[in-house]
């Protein structure tokens, strides 16, 4: 789904947001493991407030393990529970259900305590297009999707899937804009796919995929185009990976808007291996 966020678009999915707020006890945050900060929404605190919250890292299977490991525990010190999850595989969601019950188990017992009703927990997932929302809506509905009735203070009917006898969520998620401020960010999303190219300069994004692999990954970058060593000038890059993988025009010149095409594609599909874009060195130099 591609939206184009104007602000009359952000205050109303904001709005959609906050008034299914009030229906849930927690709120499931979807971010993509490769870019843990980049991929949040720029006001996602305010919109969420005081509301419990769950920060999921998805896509896992696509991220570098170790860093997302220090993703976690940056959340937790953050006093944030966090979990690392792979919708599409099914990995990591069983534990959904038991940290939300930790999460909120005082409010729960203060309820019990009161005589009230057990019941399930209530939830809704929110996150920026792309992260994986109703992938993991999907895998969590297996085929509990159970209709309520009215739900006072909602127009509308809401859907509500059982996710086991504990947890209950919102068929919807809330979908949030995502940031657009800053450049490199803007960059990140286009290579991890939650943002269309055709909203960056092609071979911009490109540039920035090669130089985040030759500063991070330089081995991979090597290997997957045959390189013996990669080259300084910004050109003779793209001319390397470009004549490597036969992206060139009719007078054998390099193609550079084929080649920005191929590495694009390649880091988009994990063709040199799982990678995480935000690093928690850039978040303490300020540079996120
Ligand atoms: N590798 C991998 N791919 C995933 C995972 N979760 C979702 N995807 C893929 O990511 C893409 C986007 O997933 P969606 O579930 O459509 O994302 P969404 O957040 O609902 O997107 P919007 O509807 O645009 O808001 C799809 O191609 C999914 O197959 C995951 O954990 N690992």
């Amino acid at each position: 789904m591609t939206i184009q966020w104007f602000p009359g678009h952000m205050a109303k999915a904001r709005r959609q947001v906050t008034e299914k707020l009030k229906l849930v006890d927690i709120v499931i945050e979807l971010v993509d493991a490769r870019i843990p900060l980049s991929s949040r929404n720029p006001m996602i605190e305010e919109i969420i407030g005081q509301k419990p919250r769950l920060v999921l890292l998805n896509k896992a299977d696509m991220a570098d393990p170790v860093k997302t490991d220090q993703w976690i525990t940056y959340f937790e010190e953050q006093g944030i529970k966090a979990l690392a999850v792979n919708a599409q595989g099914g990995k990591g969601l069983h534990s959904i259900v038991q940290s939300a019950k930790d999460i909120l188990k005082e409010k729960f017992d203060r309820m019990k305590s009161r005589g009230m009703r057990p019941r399930a927990i209530r939830a809704m997932i929110v996150g920026i297009p792309n992260v994986g929302k109703s992938t993991l809506i999907n895998r969590l509905a297996k085929k509990n999707i159970a209709k309520t009735g009215n739900t006072p203070g909602v127009t509308k009917a809401q859907q509500w899937i059982k996710v086991g006898k504990e947890l209950e969520l919102l068929d919807t998620p809330g979908i949030l804009w995502p940031k657009f401020e800053d450049e490199s960010v803007g960059y990140k999303l286009a290579l991890t796919g939650a943002i269309k190219d055709t909203i960056l300069n092609l071979q911009d994004i490109a540039l920035f995929g090669l130089n985040f692999l030759e500063a991070n990954y330089p081995e991979r970058l090597k290997d997957r185009y045959s390189l013996d060593e990669i080259p300084e000038e910004i050109l003779a890059k793209f001319d390397a990976v470009g004549k490597k993988r036969g992206c060139l025009m009719a007078g054998g010149e390099v193609d550079y808007d084929k080649t920005s095409e191929v590495i694009i594609r390649d880091i988009r599909n994990v063709q040199l291996g799982p990678m995480t874009f935000d690093m928690i060195k850039e978040l303490e130099s300020g540079d996120i």
